[in-house]
């Protein structure tokens, strides 16, 4: 019988299978001992799916020592080993509703009741633990190992701070095996490359290498640095006490000071299980900890009992796995690009892989610190990873697999696009910045396009593709702008002639030509017969119809620093107009609720710059608003308004126009001379003789405290503090 069953399987498919096992094991070695595996769990967890079809198909394949029957892994290793009392076990998967229902169906038909429940856990990213506890005393910490036999990590575990040493309470057991998962949190990820880098040392590819690698270190010295967590997820051998269901078992290790997970659900359908599933894969990231998946249990403990294990997995339990968020790609190339304020980013290009979803093919590496921090190297293969609408990253690098052809990065030091030497905007700052701010292509396009967008004009038909072909055309040599100064006087004429690359939508990139590798070029504007195209029309009109935009559109457009559509709103109420928005002091300006000093201090540098006060004069004479329209009973408080103020003599910390804006803006009217309709003078030293008149005709007189109380506390409170006191005002 045996001999006729090797005949059936063909000699190929013996070959492939044992190459495949061959391969897992290596990958499992590299992943349990050398916490550096060199591909991502997807792709090792397809490997071994291949194995598992392949016994399907040929089930004399399956002999027990194949890695599929097998908890991973049985290594020497520097550790002390230990025996577990209870054994230890993996996990079988469920990658669909298919299988995780298969599961389901199994459970029904052999558990003998219907009266069970799900316990719903999430599937912790990180490596299985085992603490016996002894009397209440933590005696012995291992991994998991073979699941028979695990690693003495004992002195290594006492380290991490969630760990009790002691169980609190008088209901302590006799002895207790707890089973959890340690794991290294993702915020910690970079700040712990980043030290090892600096001392020398390789960075791990990811947290969970980090989290195997920091608990098995020989010196527990250096596990005692490291922030490591655990969550408990099971329970092993255990001795004077009893448990009906785990999900109660829980309980009691709460009370006993073991940290438990929080999300765990108990629920008594299938649909109800999906659900759960359902929640978490959308939120993910809410969780305290990395997730790779939902963990199903029968929660009834006899009920698991009945059902047993395989040798390598509890019958009872199904792993559900969520599309994997870490790919393993590698890293082609690092760019640098030119943002808005001409900070200059370095930037990853990956060879393109699918993870989540998407292709990617970038990745944002914030600025050459941050480069060196991650310790990758232009040639390595890196963990990309890509968590939900989160743009795609660099975790670290896979340093196994360097082969000495890996070069470092180095920041240039000139501008990619302009050629001006880099430097930092003030001391002490990271981030280097092209400081041709004026006509930087990259920069001049950038603010063109956010100019354009949704919280600045909204100019339809304005995009990407046209910011680029205005500041960077291939023809005509002149771009049609040098700053954003004369995008209102853009012509027809001008635009037709202008021919660029073809960008790529998501990169900015050129597109090339699949057959020649050629960089695409075109007119931009213009049709083949060089009339005006319908979308260039549009936009011209559009750009004419943005002049009407409200004042705040018009200031956030201007990317002065700081200035977002929020300090853009409280400066268009408070001041209304461009105009006096330059002319007021910065004390006025950071006086502006919502303003305050970093943003008045940007505002007055930002009109000091000459080429950006002709921005506003082109702008100005092209007729587009810079001023708040009508009285406008609906932008803003005016507890000024009915008032007539003089002000006079020489204020400390106001310039006389800035005490006139001050009082314009509140909706006061400002005169010269002083009536009896004068409702308050304002006078600083050396009044003169306005304040004779005022103190004639009995109008209050403010000094500048009072000043204060006026524009603050409104005419009430000014009144009070009017010298003289002003009983008869009306
Ligand atoms: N990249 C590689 O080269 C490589 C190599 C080997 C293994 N791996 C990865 O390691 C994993 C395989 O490891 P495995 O055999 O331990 O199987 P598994 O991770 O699929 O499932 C079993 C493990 O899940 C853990 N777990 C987390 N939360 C749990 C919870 N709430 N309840 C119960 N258990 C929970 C336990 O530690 C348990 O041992 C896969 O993700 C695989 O991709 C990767
Ligand atoms: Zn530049």
């Amino acid at each position: 019988m045996a001999g006729e069953q090797n005949d059936v399987v063909p000699a190929d498919a013996r070959e492939k299978h044992a190459l495949l096992a061959e391969q897992v094991e290596e990958h499992r070695f590299r992943y349990y001992v050398k916490d550096q595996p060199v591909i991502s769990d997807g792709a090792f967890d397809k490997l071994l799916r291949g194995l598992e079809a392949l016994e399907e198909e040929y089930p004399e394949l399956r002999t027990p020592d194949s890695p599929t029957q097998k908890v991973a892994g049985a290594y020497e290793t520097d550790f002390a080993s230990v025996e577990h009392r209870e054994r230890m076990l993996s996990l079988d998967n469920a990658f669909d509703d298919e299988e995780l229902a298969a599961w389901a169906e199994r459970v029904a038909k052999d558990v003998g009741t219907s009266a069970y429940h799900y316990l719903c856990e999430l599937k912790v990213d990180g490596l299985a633990v085992n603490l016996t506890y002894e009397h209440g005393r933590l005696t012995r910490a291992a991994t998991r190992g073979d699941g028979r036999t695990g690693e003495d990590i004992t002195p290594n575990v006492r380290t991490i701070a969630d760990i009790p040493d002691r169980l609190k309470g008088d209901r302590v057991p006799d002895l207790v095996e707890i089973r959890g998962e340690v794991y290294f949190p993702m915020e910690a990820f970079e700040g712990l490359n980043a030290r090892l880098v600096e001392a020398g040392d390789k960075p791990f590819a990811n947290p969970r290498n980090a989290a195997a690698g920091s608990l098995r270190q020989k010196d527990p010295k250096v596990t005692a640095t490291r922030p490591l967590h655990m969550v408990v997820h099971g329970i092993g051998a255990r001795d004077g006490f009893t448990i009906d269901c785990l999900s109660h078992a829980y309980e009691l290790l709460r009370e006993w000071g073991l940290p438990t997970a929080q999300h765990n659900r108990v629920v008594g359908s299938l649909d109800e299980v999906r659900d759960f599933i359902a929640y978490f894969g959308e939120n993910r990231h809410s969780v305290e900890h990395e997730i790779d998946g939902v963990v199903v249990k029968l929660d009834e403990i006899p009920l698991q009992g009945r059902l047993g294990s395989t040798a390598r997995a509890p019958r009872w339990a199904i792993a559900w796995k969520y599309a994997p968020e870490e790919v393993n790609t590698k890293l082609v190339n690092i760019r640098v690009g030119v943002g808005r304020t001409g900070r200059v980013t370095p930037y990853a290009q990956v060879e393109p892989v699918t993870v989540a979803g998407s292709e990617v093919e970038f990745a944002t590496l914030h600025n050459q610190d941050v480069v060196k921090a991650k310790g990758v190297l232009i040639g390595d293969t890196v963990v990309l990873r890509k968590a939900g609408d989160v743009i795609p990253e660099i975790l670290g690098p896979v340093t196994d697999l360097r082969d000495g052809t890996e070069r470092e990065f180095v920041m240039p030091a000139e501008c990619p696009e302009c050629g001006t030497a880099l430097r930092p905007m003030k001391e002490g700052d990271i981030d280097l910045r092209c400081p041709n701010a004026q006509s930087c292509p990259a920069q001049l396009r950038e603010r063109l396009f956010y100019l354009a967008g949704r919280k600045c004009l909204d100019i339809e038909n304005f995009g990407y593709v046209a910011a680029a072909a205005l500041t960077k055309p291939l023809e005509p040599s002149e771009p049609p702008l040098l700053d954003e100064g004369d995008l209102f006087d853009l012509t027809m004429d001008r635009l037709l002639p202008i021919k660029a690359y073809v960008l790529d939508q998501d990169s900015g990139l050129p597109k090339r030509d699949p057959k020649t590798g050629e960089e695409k070029v075109a007119l931009v504007f213009a049709n083949m017969n060089g009339e005006p195209r319908k979308n260039a029309v549009s936009m011209l009109e559009n750009i004419a119809a943005a002049k009407e935009r409200p004042l705040a559109r018009i200031l956030t457009g201007l990317s002065i620093r700081h200035v977002g559509p929020v300090a853009a709103e409280a400066l268009a109420r408070e001041f209304r107009s461009v105009e006096r928005i330059e002319q007021a002091t910065e004390e006025e300006l950071a006086a502006v609720e919502g303003v305050g000093p970093t943003i008045a201090a940007s505002l007055k540098q930002w009109f000091e710059e000459e080429w950006h006060r002709e921005i506003l004069r082109k702008w100005k004479a092209a007729g587009v608003r810079m001023e708040e329209e009508g009285s406008g009973e609906d932008e803003g408080p005016r507890p000024l308004e009915g008032l007539t103020v003089v002000v006079t003599g020489t204020l400390a910390h106001h310039t006389r126009d800035g005490a006139k804006e001050a009082l314009q803006s509140r909706g006061a009217k400002v005169t010269g001379s002083v009536s009896k309709k004068t409702s308050f003078v304002v006078v600083g030293d050396s009044p003169g003789s306005k304040y004779d008149k005022a103190m004639q005709l009995k109008v209050p007189v403010l000094d500048e405290d009072g000043f204060a109380v006026l524009l603050e506390q409104g005419p009430e409170a000014a009144r009070e503090a009017a010298v003289p006191s002003a009983e008869e005002g009306e």
